[in-house]
């Protein structure tokens, strides 16, 4: 669970492949965790900052491609990452040189180049501040090193008014449970400190989270971070040196929100301690509404039509049959399941109401509680196991409030997972229970406190999206954390059983 190099021994080879063979399926942001997949390089961008001679800032466009197989039987797929990479003569120094370290590469001339993980190594994130601000451009190689003839590989953008911080300023890696990896970085000369995610996973287009950003700080919405720049790049659909190239964002910087605390550790915390967490949670639904209400005021939304209605059935039933060729530990379930999503298919546009811009993929993990600012919601990408084109779709704000409460639940629950069957585990267990019950309440009545509609009223179609959501999140669990999946499928066999709507 670290955003940080995973713990590998550095090797030696001849070609990049060698090295990043062994490293790139230890990272946490590795998408066929657990899979057969084979990884190859499709694109690399230079990006001009230090002497050639002596050090090289490249970044690798890898294309991982996951077999289709495995014990349920799951479809193979293909997923673009980033892998920043700082090729040195000499070894670096410094306390977590070695750690960064891939290995060492010999290239056809018979030198040394040591390879380090580009976010922990101060070259790479001085050409990424030097992209922001406008002072580098990130320039195409092909496969023999040479430059390659596509212009404008990796280009920096900031809003008129913000300034990004000089390269050199100090900087360090966010340590934490990631998807992508976020720098953060703090000016000595007293301009505003920045943490800048670059993406691991690429898609064509506009990043949702620069489309957001740039979208509400202008408009005064301070429950999210102001937006400070963006880089976005380009890059060859496949390894064929004729392929045409795709173009979509490497990189986000936001207003790094100092002193902030994020709710899961503050939930997770007052789970432990036995403290009730209603008055925070009525705040963070009070907030939830703010935020959909300017998604929706600045980025389309429009009302449901019949066409939405069967979208939104297929997702699930989709979303279902994704699921239970990805996690084998939901085969016994598959009649109920499938019965079940069936009846909740059964939608009418009537009842769907409005569609709009929504988080996509809201829970606990995605909010800080910022000193003298309230809630401040993070992280617009959406879900990331899902296509992008999907996630920008308009779709239901109930889907963020379906987020949030599968997220109380986790945070209460989550603390009982590997209790050994005795008296005393109930007991935690119905505390973690009404803990997680009075905090979705609270929330929903915050919500509905802005909106002047309880979400609960929803009913059937809250439930739907949190079987949904819970479905989802017991693929990822098998994925990334093996031990947790209890969670989720509890709340998938609770709401099998009837409503857990709070
Ligand atoms: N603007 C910010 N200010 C302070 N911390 C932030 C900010 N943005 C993100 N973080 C921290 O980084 C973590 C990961 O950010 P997030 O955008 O959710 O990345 P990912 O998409 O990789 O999960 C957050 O949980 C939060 O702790
Ligand atoms: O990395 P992201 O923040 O984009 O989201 C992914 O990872 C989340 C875990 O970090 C995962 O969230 C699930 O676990 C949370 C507890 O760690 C819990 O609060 C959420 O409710 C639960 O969905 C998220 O699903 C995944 O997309």
């Amino acid at each position: 669970m670290s955003a940080q190099t995973g713990a590998v021994a550095p090797t030696t080879g001849t070609h990049l492949h060698d090295l990043l063979g062994p490293w790139v399926p230890h990272q946490r942001w590795y998408p066929a965790k657990g899979r057969e997949a084979r990884t190859e390089v499709v694109g690399r961008i230079l990006l001009p900052w230090a002497d050639p001679e002596d050090v090289r800032v490249l970044v690798h466009v890898v294309r991982v491609t996951t077999a289709a197989g495995g014990p349920a039987g799951s479809t193979g797929h293909v997923d673009v990452v980033q892998v920043p990479l700082v090729h040195r003569r000499a070894p670096r120094t410094g306390p977590d040189a070695a750690a960064a370290l891939l290995g060492v590469l010999t290239d056809p001339e018979g030198i040394g180049w040591y390879v380090y993980d580009g976010p922990h190594d101060p070259a790479y994130v001085e050409a990424l501040l030097a992209l922001l601000s406008g002072q580098i451009r990130g320039v195409a190689l092909d496969a023999s090193g040479e430059q390659a003839d596509h212009a404008g590989t990796a280009v920096g953008h900031h809003p008129a008014g913000a300034t990004p911080p000089e390269p050199g300023s100090p900087a360090r890696v966010l340590r934490g449970e990631q998807s992508n990896t976020s720098i953060i970085v703090e000016p000595e000369d007293g301009s505003a400190p920045v943490i800048v995610k670059v993406f691991r996973t690429l898609h064509p287009g506009r990043n949702p989270d620069v489309e957001v950003q740039a979208s509400l700080s202008p408009a005064g919405v301070s429950a999210v971070p102001a937006l400070a720049g963006w880089v976005e790049g380009a890059w060859p659909a496949s390894a064929d040196a004729s392929a045409p190239l795709v173009s979509g964002d490497l990189a986000v910087a936001s207003e790094f929100l100092v002193g902030a605390q994020d709710a899961w550790r503050e939930a997770t915390a007052a789970v432990v301690a036995g403290t009730d967490f209603s008055e925070r949670a009525r705040a963070l639904g009070a907030a939830t509404a703010q935020v959909h209400a300017a998604l929706a005021e600045q980025l389309p939304s429009r009302s449901a039509a019949d066409d939405d209605a069967r979208r939104l059935a297929d997702g699930w039933r989709q979303r279902l049959e994704w699921a239970l060729s990805e996690a084998d530990v939901l085969a016994d379930r598959a009649d109920a399941l499938r019965e079940r999503v069936a009846t909740s298919a059964a939608l009418d546009a009537a009842a769907l109401g409005v569609l709009q811009r929504v988080h996509g993929d809201y829970h606990l993990g995605q909010v800080l509680d910022v000193p003298g600012r309230g809630w401040v919601l993070l992280d617009f990408e959406g879900e990331p196991l899902r296509p992008l084109a999907e996630r920008t779709l308009p779709d239901l704000a109930l889907r963020d409030v379906a987020g949030m409460l599968r997220s109380f639940d986790y945070a209460a629950r989550q603390t009982t997972v590997g209790l050994a069957e005795e008296a005393s585990a109930e007991e935690a267990r119905a505390a973690a229970s009404a803990w997680a019950d009075a905090a979705r309440a609270a929330f929903c009545e915050g919500y509905a406190s802005v909106t002047g509609a309880d979400p609960r009223e929803a009913g059937a179609l809250l439930d739907a999206l949190e079987l949904d959501k819970a479905l989802y999140e017991v693929v990822y669990e098998v994925r990334n954390r093996p031990a947790w999946v209890a969670v989720p499928l509890a709340a998938v066999d609770r709401l099998l059983e009837g409503s857990t709507a709070a």
